[in-house]
């Protein structure tokens, strides 16, 4: 790994961010203008909390944060708090181990199973930005041997993932039959529809402290191409933002919680009902920042589209259907570029 990576350009006594991070002007995060009224829904997923208001009040509340913000965090959801915290620390140790060490996963090679990657965006007549973070991505599947594709180092490293991708395994199950309800469908149906063999991706950030925030980003804006994202986050350090509105909406972090957010999958199968979200990552001066998303998408060959039960006369189809290796194919020819990829699949003619 290019060990300067994060060097920051020196000018005289001030440290300064060196060019190749700093966004165009109409491109930079404007952190003035996040909103800070707004936070998404907090939802307890805890069945005696819920038990007096009844399961259906739990699949509104649900249904409701799907429809109008596409993301919420969830209390409650059983994975030991224990584990929870080894697994960042685990993850905290890894990108601090030294470069030289890093830098065999470290590819441009969108196709390699285990790969660090340092994102970037293109942008016309200028070179590219690169973004300020370091992503580290893998399998994660529970019933598949991915733990030896893992790195050997931190030693705990896989041992904590395969305890881990275990609790992620059970609790997608139970929020996509959640979600699937919250459709008015069978609990199994969007699973099914996913397929077996479902494409489990993880994927660590790291965030250094930026010199300059108001000139960089950490993730770009961009929507899930996957079906869910079950997102854990340092505490106390808030760096996620969410579009809702038209505005930026910062999900600052909650103790012992899990962001959900619902990727363009979701989105296409419930034919627009839910929806799939922009967000971003932003950088802070003072402490790092780490998070890792866990995402669960389709089957490589499952076929996608607007669910069947969900079309009627009021409700025609928005999209056409594909494979998802189909879709993936248009993400990588826009990788970059633009973040457009669901569109390509909307049928026009129909809005
Ligand atoms: O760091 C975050 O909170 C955002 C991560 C994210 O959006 C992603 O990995 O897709
Ligand atoms: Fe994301």
């Amino acid at each position: 790994m290019e060990s300067s990576q994060f060097q920051m350009a020196r000018d005289k006594n001030t440290i300064s961010l060196s060019p190749n991070f700093i966004l165009p002007e109409e491109n930079r995060p404007r952190l003035s203008h996040v909103s800070t009224l707004a936070s998404i829904p907090i939802i307890d997923l805890d069945i005696e909390h819920n038990t007096q208001e009844g399961p259906s009040l739990l699949l509104e509340k649900i249904s409701q944060a799907c429809e109008e913000y596409g993301f919420f965090q969830i209390i409650n959801h059983g994975v030991p708090q224990e584990l929870c915290k080894r697994t960042l620390s685990t993850i905290a140790d890894f990108f601090s181990l030294p470069p030289q060490e890093r830098s065999q996963f470290l590819t441009t090679d969108f196709t390699k199973q285990v790969k660090i990657i340092n994102f970037h965006l293109k942008f016309q007549g200028q070179e590219n930005v690169t973004m300020w973070s370091e992503t580290f991505k893998h399998p994660w599947d529970p019933v598949g041997d991915f733990a030896s594709l893992l790195p050997e180092n931190p030693p705990q490293y896989r041992e904590v993932f395969v305890e881990y991708a275990k609790e992620m395994g059970e609790l997608m199950k139970r929020l996509l039959g959640l979600i699937s309800q919250g459709l008015g469908l069978e609990n199994d149906c969007l699973q099914n529809k996913l397929g077996e063999n479902p494409t489990m991706n993880a994927q660590a950030n790291f965030y250094p402290p930026c010199p300059d925030p108001e000139l960089t980003l950490g993730l770009a804006v961009h929507t899930d191409l996957n079906a869910l994202t079950v997102l854990m986050q340092s505490e106390e350090v808030s760096g996620l933002q969410v579009m809702k509105d038209g505005k930026w909406v910062a999900v600052d972090p909650v103790p012992d919680a899990f962001t959900i957010n619902l990727g363009d999958q979701l989105q296409v199968l419930s034919n627009g009902r839910y929806k799939s979200v922009h967000h971003r990552a932003v950088t802070n001066k003072m402490q790092p920042r780490i998070s890792l998303a866990m995402f669960y998408g389709p089957n490589k060959d499952a076929l996608i589209g607007p669910i069947e039960d969900l079309i009627d006369e009021e409700h025609p189809p928005l999209y056409r259907r594909y494979s998802y290796a189909e879709f993936i194919e248009e993400f990588l020819r826009q990788e970059g570029t633009r973040r457009m990829v669901k569109e390509v699949f909307e049928l026009r003619a129909a809005k």
